[in-house]
């Protein structure tokens, strides 16, 4: 390993007081993190002690295992890396009698949430708005993401949120009789906790001594709020960051939090990093250029001395499907030039639609690949279906996972049937597995229909306990056999091969249920059903297939997906007018996120970045003219180069004089 330089080593030996690592991209902020838990621990602190917090999963695990190379096992005992939601699950799981929840709590993903508002609102007297659901869904998001309670909502909303602030609070309500949290709760609810019982508060305090946050530029202010808790007043923290490469504001993430820390900690230091030893220097010149654009509120220098390098291409295509082929082949012959591997190319793009026609590319040049955060294992009808059922036995008033399965595989429980019960719980404000055994709910559903609802119920229960107190996999078996899932799925499949691949993918859920059981973990000795199925859940929820990539294979994914990691040779694809900045973005005048998200693109990259546009490409099924991204007008026309010069004259012309004229403004302001 290199050593630290100076200013890193002073940003590592600050423990004293509160630390912001104010730096630019590939300037060794995370390396930063890794040497600090690795110094701290020498000196003297024990792991169990360090908590460090990031965005995903994926750069949780690859800060496990940076640090694995600085600490052994011992000394890496109880170390907690994890991401800020799997912290709240963590805080939750632990406390959360004290808001009257019971164990085995449920996690409402997206899809979760929108039944949950949908049934509401069906069932509800008041003027909501069934096709508003996404809206409602949304709002909520950001209030929670703005640590705003229901009764805050409520009482400030404007007259255009009134309605959403009422679904909120009914929102919440049902949320609670399902015994369930959606995902901004697990930012939200141990913020509650701590802000309203100090002993709470204090007992993880303890427990956490220092706290350090990765890419802190994209905390929203709930998240904020958790880590103020947690540091208390001697502010035990290092958190670093980088405000050009905020791109999670849709989030509610609040750059301004970097500010903040200022105002809110008297004796905070700040260290700015300079030198960037990932990219060559012309790489980090036109990415310094490009966002050089957006106005700032820090200054911030970067440079690098790992030489200049080739000057950054831009390839023009006449179609999105040109495109994919002459990038793959690119690929396919730089390779064998220069003996590189194929894990060292990355495909990086502003939407997850724009990898379709690569992976058909990639595929036709036997290229092997691997998309992140492309369909998740998660999203199969099989494993959705065998995780409601355990997520049923966790918690039965999991009315998501209830609906899901309730009749799958058939048990002669219709829509009508479940449309009067639904309507009974909802009046009642219970869930619908209450809702089966209450004595009034009998009047309303016709007696043979009530009696296959409460043996489905009386199985459940059976079931659960067996799991519980038996040999939780072997009893795992042991259901699926007794609803006979094997044969529905051979039933309920177009083709043989396609039955033979759902069964497959239940098998290695299982297994890989069975490997999470065994996996030993930071903070948590016991393993029971219930813990497996909340760590799934969260897995589902944040990874979506982010897992495990081979080596020697191509990376697809989005710029967003991108952040933090480093690539030897990147493809910037499709930029273009109203996909880098997204049409959305250009509607709602917010470029300078999207000059963000280019300028994260450009530095993930080591030796070599090229950028791809088309002058056609297909939408909503129409073949559309396309135009070059105001973006590339903005960089240095000396340090691009666009080796296609004929089929695309025009096009060129259009952007060096759009370049000229950016140059020209440049040299006169
Ligand atoms: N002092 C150093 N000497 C040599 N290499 C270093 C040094 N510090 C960091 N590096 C290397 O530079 C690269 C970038 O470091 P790192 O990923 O920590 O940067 P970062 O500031 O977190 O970047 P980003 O803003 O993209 O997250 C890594 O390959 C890292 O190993
Ligand atoms: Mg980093």
């Amino acid at each position: 390993m290199p050593k630290l330089n100076p200013e890193q080593q002073r940003a590592v030996k600050t423990i004293d007081r509160p630390l912001l690592v104010l730096a630019g991209a590939g300037s060794g902020k995370t390396r930063v993190i890794t040497e600090k838990i690795a110094y701290l621990v020498k000196q003297g602190l024990p792991a169990r002690h360090i908590a460090a917090l990031t965005f995903t999963n994926k750069a949780a695990r690859e800060m496990k295992e940076r640090i694995s190379k600085l600490l052994d096992d011992k000394q890496l005992r109880g170390l907690r890396v994890s991401t800020f939601h799997s912290l709240g699950l963590d805080i939750l799981r632990k406390e959360h009698k004290i808001l009257q929840y019971k164990a085995g709590i449920s996690l409402f993903d997206e899809q979760d949430k929108i039944t949950l508002l949908k049934n509401l609102i069906s069932h509800s007297n008041a003027n909501y708005d069934i096709d508003s659901v996404d809206i409602y869904s949304g709002k909520i998001g950001q209030w929670k993401n703005a640590f705003i309670t229901p009764e805050q909502a409520l009482s400030h909303a404007s007259l255009d949120d009134n309605i959403a602030a009422q679904i909120y609070v009914d929102y919440t309500r049902s949320l609670k009789a399902y015994n369930a949290v959606d995902f901004d709760d697990l930012i939200l609810l141990p913020v509650l906790i701590f802000q309203n019982h100090a002993e709470i508060l204090e007992k993880w305090q303890n427990k956490i001594r220092y706290l350090l946050v990765d890419e802190y530029q994209d905390t929203n202010i709930t998240q904020y709020q958790l880590v103020k808790l947690l540091v208390g007043k001697l502010g035990k923290f290092t958190v670093v960051g980088d405000d050009d490469q905020s791109i999670y504001a849709w989030r509610g993430a609040q750059p301004e939090n970097l500010a903040q820390l200022q105002k809110d900690y008297a004796r905070l230091t700040v260290i700015k990093l300079e030198q960037n030893y990932r990219s060559y220097g012309r790489i980090l010149k036109v990415a310094n250029q490009l966002i050089a654009n957006n106005p700032h509120a820090f200054e911030k220098k970067l440079w690098s001395n790992m030489g200049f390098g080739e000057p950054l291409r831009v390839l023009t295509h006449k179609n999105d499907n040109e495109e994919a082929k002459q990038i793959v082949s690119e690929i396919v012959h730089h390779k064998f030039k220069t003996g590189a591997d194929y894990g060292d190319y990355a495909i990086l793009y502003r939407g997850n639609h724009q990898s379709r026609l690569f992976e058909r590319s990639l595929r036709e040049f036997d290229v092997p690949y691997f998309i992140t955060g492309s369909t998740s294992f998660f999203a199969y009808a099989e494993i959705k279906d065998i995780l409601s059922y355990l997520k049923l036995f966790v918690n039965p008033d999991d009315d998501a996972a209830f609906l899901r399965i309730v009749n799958t595989p058939r048990r002669e429980i219709g829509p009508t049937t479940l449309e009067k019960l639904g309507a009974y719980a909802n009046e009642r404000h219970i869930s619908l597995f209450s809702a089966c055994s209450e004595m009034g709910v009998r009047e309303k559903l016709p007696q043979a229909a009530l009696a296959r609802l409460q043996k489905f119920c009386q199985w459940t229960h059976k079931t659960a306990a067996a799991m519980q107190t038996g040999d939780t996999f072997a009893e795992m078996n042991a259901f699926i056999q007794q609803i006979n899932y094997h044969q529905w799925l051979q039933e309920n499949s177009n083709t043989q091969q396609a039955a033979e691949r759902k069964i497959k993918n239940v098998t290695e859920l299982l297994e890989w249920l069975q490997r999470i059981a065994k996996s030993e973990d930071e903070s948590e000795a016991e393993k029971g059903l219930d813990d497996i199925v909340s760590k799934i859940q969260l897995m589902d929820i944040l990874d979506r297939n982010q897992d495990n990539q081979a080596e020697n294979q191509v990376s697809l994914m989005t710029l967003h997906a991108a952040k933090g990691l480093e690539f030897p040779h990147v493809f910037l694809i499709g930029i273009e007018e109203n996909i880098l900045p997204h049409q959305n973005s250009i509607e709602s005048n917010n470029i300078e996120e999207e000059r963000r998200l280019a300028y994260v693109g450009i530095t993930r990259a080591q030796h070599t970045c090229t950028f791809s546009y088309c002058t056609h490409r297909k939408r909503y099924g129409d073949i559309t003219e396309s135009e070059p991204s105001r973006f590339l007008a903005e960089l240095p026309e000396e340090d691009l180069e666009w080796p296609s010069k004929k089929p695309v004259d025009e096009a060129e012309q259009k952007i060096r004089g759009k370049a000229n004229l950016a140059h020209l403004k440049s040299m006169l302001s």
